[in-house]
């Protein structure tokens, strides 16, 4: 299945779930999340949730972070659709995000961070069993994980596809998709 048509599905797919269903799914991914090795992780980066695309709630896995793993420093990015770069900023409670032109909850401006990360939540909207992803299809998290080595680890309502047949060597593998049924880990 080529990137296009994997999107267009998946979005549709998406589309058709109602706000309960998107909660109990996160749960499920929550759940699989927490039993993931955080030792050696000291900051986790994470997209926070496009609510009218029915993205998996994320606000969820930061509260279960900040209770079970309260020494792991949280990083969340600001999008600049000009240059398809992502700035990032430590993240510093609900009531500091503003809502961008997108929907996308993103962090007030402050000092950006540019320390290490280990750990990053990417979001998608499909993956394969080889571990790629289709985003939106402006190669945000492509160019942000370009060269790092970062534990990536991909959210998606949605069972792996067979094969994404139209990858580029732009395109950054997964470490492990989590879905609510699942975790698929990648060599
Ligand atoms: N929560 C979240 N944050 C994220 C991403 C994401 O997928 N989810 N991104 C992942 O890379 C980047 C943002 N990418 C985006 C790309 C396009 C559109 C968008 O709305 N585009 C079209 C509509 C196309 C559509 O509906 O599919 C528009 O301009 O209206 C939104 C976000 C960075 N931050
Ligand atoms: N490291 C990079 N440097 C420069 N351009 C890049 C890089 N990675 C991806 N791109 C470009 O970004 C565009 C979108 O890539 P792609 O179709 O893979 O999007 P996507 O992974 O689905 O999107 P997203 O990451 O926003 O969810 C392509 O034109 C691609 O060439």
């Amino acid at each position: 299945m080529t990137k296009a048509e994997a999107r267009r599905e998946a979005s549709k797919q998406r589309n058709s779930l109602s706000e309960a269903e998107i909660i109990a799914a996160s749960k499920l991914m929550l759940d699989r999340f927490t039993r993931l090795d955080f030792s050696g992780v000291k900051v986790l980066h994470l997209f926070l949730p496009i609510i009218q695309k029915n993205e998996p709630n994320t606000f969820l896995f930061i509260d279960w972070m900040k209770q079970n793993q309260p020494d792991v420093k949280l990083i969340v990015p600001r999008a600049d659709f000009a240059t398809s770069l992502m700035t990032n900023y430590v993240y510093m409670g609900a009531q500091e995000l503003e809502l961008n032109a997108y929907g996308i909850p993103e962090p007030k401006l402050a000092e950006p961070y540019t320390g290490e990360v280990d750990m990053v939540l990417v979001p998608l909207l499909a993956f394969d069993l080889r571990g790629y992803r289709v985003g939106y299809g402006k190669g945000f998290y492509d160019r942000f994980l370009a060269g790092e080595n970062i534990k990536k680890i991909g959210l998606s309502f949605f069972e792996a596809l067979d094969e994404i047949t139209d990858v580029n060597d732009q395109d950054v593998k997964m470490n492990y998709c989590i879905t609510p049924e699942k975790i698929y880990k990648f060599s």
